[in-house]
Parts: structure tokens; sequence; C-alpha cells
């Protein structure tokens, strides 16, 4: 439709991008064939926005939300979403979505690479070669078989059972712990993490990190897993009690860590450095360029949703 100084109107629904100035949107020109962004809580649009669109783990809090009094929808680009304030937009009726599947498999498949090349020594093994040792000293120290280890689950939700699938062609067996039973599910359930690590050889965390869920393993847990017991951690570094896990690797109270998150990112604790029996890796699992493409799928998938009165595809589920 023409105005009367002939412009054509843009109908086009209007979307802030959140963001930290580290964190761009990677797919800002697919976005812009749908949407009118603008990147800025001091835009005059700022006032009418209904829709937030959170890259990366920029905080929503609760004075972002002051400034934005029509918004209706924060659409996350992550797996977690620790750094937007859920309850405060509960409280004002704003909808929330994050990555929904997008990144699941990818997670699940690093989770799994992590746990093999703890067991199997696989980043130790390279080293040793690297360095020159294999010639000097002979035969490199056994690791572990992954079949037939007890796997225990810390969040049964889109990646915790992708994780799952993965680890039973394996040869492992599953049991989880999530806030809920699910009906569905055939896994041994435990409602609390102490319990489940009893009975695991092996703790995968990959669960929200909300005020519950901070250092869930802590140290009655990794006391509980025992001394044959290994930590994979994909979800985020504060749900792991570094410094007790810390103890525990250094005096060998435990076997070995694969650890894609810590609590202080991106610096971690300088006694790990040191420790041939822990993989560490920066925060990446979720990034691959499958995984945003898929991502990108599932942003513009929920904000066409929402400007058309339909059902989001991924509202934020806690597991
Ligand atoms: O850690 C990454 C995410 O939560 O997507």
């Amino acid at each position: 439709m023409a105005t009367e100084d002939n412009e054509v109107e843009d109908h086009r629904p209007l979307v802030l991008i959140h963001h930290l100035p580290s964190f761009k949107l990677p797919l800002q020109d697919r976005l812009i064939t749908h949407f009118r962004l603008f990147d800025s809580l001091a835009s005059p649009e700022a006032s009418s926005v209904r829709a937030l669109m959170c890259v990366g783990p920029t905080p929503v809090t609760a004075d972002t939300l002051d400034r934005l009094p029509s918004l209706r929808l924060v659409v996350g680009s992550s797996a977690g979403l620790d750094h937007v304030d859920l309850a405060e937009c509960h409280r004002r009726g704003i909808a929330v979505t994050n990555s929904g599947d997008a990144y699941s498999e990818n997670v699940a498949d690093y989770a799994v690479a992590l746990l093999l090349d703890v067991l199997r020594r696989v980043s130790a093994a390279d080293r040793f070669v690297r360095s020159g040792l294999w010639p000097q000293m002979g035969e490199y120290p056994l690791g572990r078989k992954l079949g037939g280890k007890r796997i225990g689950i810390v969040g049964l939700g889109s990646i915790g059972s992708e994780v799952a699938k993965r680890l039973v062609a394996f040869g492992c067996t599953v049991a989880y712990n999530s806030r809920n039973k699910k009906p569905s599910v055939l896994y041994p359930y435990y409602a609390n993490v102490h319990d489940l690590a009893v009975n695991s050889d092996v703790l995968i965390v990959c669960c929200a990190l909300t005020n519950e869920t901070y250092h869930i393993i802590n140290k009655d847990v990794l006391t509980a897993l025992g001394k044959e017991g290994v930590i994979i951690n994909v979800g985020r570094g504060a749900l792991v009690d570094e410094k007790e896990l810390v103890q525990f690797l250094v005096q060998g109270e435990i076997v070995g860590a694969g650890l894609d998150v810590f609590e202080n990112e991106p610096n971690i604790p300088k006694e790990l450095f040191a420790l041939d029996n822990v993989v560490l890796s920066p925060h990446l699992a979720v990034l691959t360029p499958e995984s945003f493409e898929a991502l990108n799928e599932v942003i513009i998938a929920n904000l066409k949703a929402f400007f058309s009165n339909k059902p989001l595809l991924s509202p934020f589920q806690q597991e």
C-alpha cells in the first residue's frame, strides 16, 4: 500500500536484536527479509517493540525489560537460558523460547566424544606421541572400555535423550535424574542426583542451570560416584562445584572429567592444565555450521509463529 507521499509502507514486524558487542547475530541477513531489525535499547522503537531476539548469553534482566514496556516475546539463541530472568518474564507475561532441538544432536555427539576421550585417553595419547615420549617410554597406559558402563544422565531433555540414544548403541546402560519422572521413558529414574551417582560409573550433566540445579554435582555426589567415576559436563559450569571437582581429580578420587563448560569462562582452574585425565574444551559443544542452520530455522519459525498468533515452536522448558 502507498502512503500519501508515495512511500511503500513496511509491514515487516519489528524485532530488537539484543546482543553484547562481542556477540553479533550470524543470521541477520535471513532475519531482515522477514523482520525490521534494530539493536539498541535506546532507540525510539524500544517502547513499541513486541519481540526481542537475544543473541548468545546476552543478559535479559528486569532492567532490560523495564525499558521494553510492550515486549511479549524473548527468542533465545541458546539451549540454556540462565542469562534470562525467566521469573521476571513470566511475571510480566512475556513468553520465552530457546534453541529447541537445533543443537541437541551436536551437543550429544560432543558429550560422547568427551566421554570416549576421557575413557580411552585419546587426547592424552596424542600428547604422548607428539611430545616424542613413545620411543623413550614404550607402552602407553591402558584406557577403559565404554561399552557396559552405567551412564547417569542429569537432565533428560532433548540433549540428554540424544546422549542416551547414542550410549545405548555403545552397549551402555542408562538411568536419569530430572525434575520429574517422564512417564514415557523406560530408563530407570532417580529423584535425586546422589542416588543416581551411587548407581552410575559416569555422570553426564546436561540440565539447565537454575537456583535449584546450581552445584547439583557437589562433594556428596562426587563421593557417591566414587573412585572409578567420570564426570562429563556439557551444560553449564556452575552445575558442578568446580573447586570440589578439581580436588577430586587432583587427589585421584575420581577417574577423570570431560568439561566443555566452566564456572568462570574463559578462565579455568590452573590445576586442570596439569591433569592428563581431564579433557578440556572451550564451550563449543553446540557449535557446527549445521547447528547454526538449524538454529536459524527455529528462530525464524518462533518469530513468525508469534507474529501470526500461532503456538511457539520451542517454548523454554526446564528438565
Ligand atoms: O551453551 C550453549 C547453549 O546453551 O546454547
